[in-house]
């Protein structure tokens, strides 16, 4: 009879498990679509993250200040090992290399690039630095449309995002036509 060896975590090494990660990229200051390629780009270089889609190009009317400029937002989905502090990490240092100047006074104001982690797998936080899935994003039309463009499965702890996009006011929302971020 031979024998069954049971696989157990050694055998795992240093793996880690693949995450689906998703990020919502938003700008409102300077020449917002070469910064939105730039941060997809920086995104894509990141080691042990590999980007899988992007969506196209939303102008979105500002939520919560609404007395700034309209903003440029996509989605972007990636597959990933990091840990999501990491991936995190990894957003703000994009978005300080895009000039991204944090005022306390105006936490909600105009932004060069603004990257938030929307979900990261299955994975849960409730820390001050970083909470998962994103609070905000199952009420954020700006988030939900161009997720729901390159993922019709995708769902949030609140319902699957095409209910929730079904019932919200999309109208702030629209594509920009001829234009497009290039995944590299
Ligand atoms: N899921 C998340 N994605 C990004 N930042 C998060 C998340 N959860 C908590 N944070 C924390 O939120 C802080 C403020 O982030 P930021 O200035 O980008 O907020 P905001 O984009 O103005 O507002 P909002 O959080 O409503 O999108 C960050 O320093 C970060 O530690
Ligand atoms: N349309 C739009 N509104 C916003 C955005 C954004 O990216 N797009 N980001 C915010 C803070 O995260 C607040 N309001």
């Amino acid at each position: 009879m031979s024998e069954i060896f049971s696989i157990d975590v050694d055998t795992l090494g240093d793996l880690k498990p693949l995450n689906q990660v998703v990020f919502s990229l938003g700008s409102n200051q300077g020449d917002s679509l070469e910064i939105l390629q730039g941060a997809v780009d920086r995104l894509a270089e990141t080691p042990n993250l590999m980007l899988v889609d992007v969506s196209s190009v939303y102008r979105t009317a500002p939520v919560g200040n609404t007395n700034q400029p309209d903003f440029y937002n996509i989605v972007v989905i990636a597959d990933s090992t990091l840990e999501p502090l990491l991936l995190l990490q990894r957003c703000q240092a994009i978005e300080d290399a895009y000039g991204r100047v944090r005022d306390p006074a105006n936490p909600h104001g105009p932004r060069t690039l603004d990257i938030d982690l929307i979900q990261v797998g299955r994975r849960t936080s409730e820390t001050d630095q970083l909470t998962l899935p994103h609070p905000r994003a199952h009420e954020r039309a700006f988030v939900l449309v161009p997720w729901l463009e390159i993922d019709r499965r995708a769902a949030l702890p609140q319902g699957h995002v095409d209910d929730l996009v079904a019932t919200m006011d999309t109208s702030g929302v629209s594509k920009v036509p001829d234009v497009s971020i290039i995944k590299p």
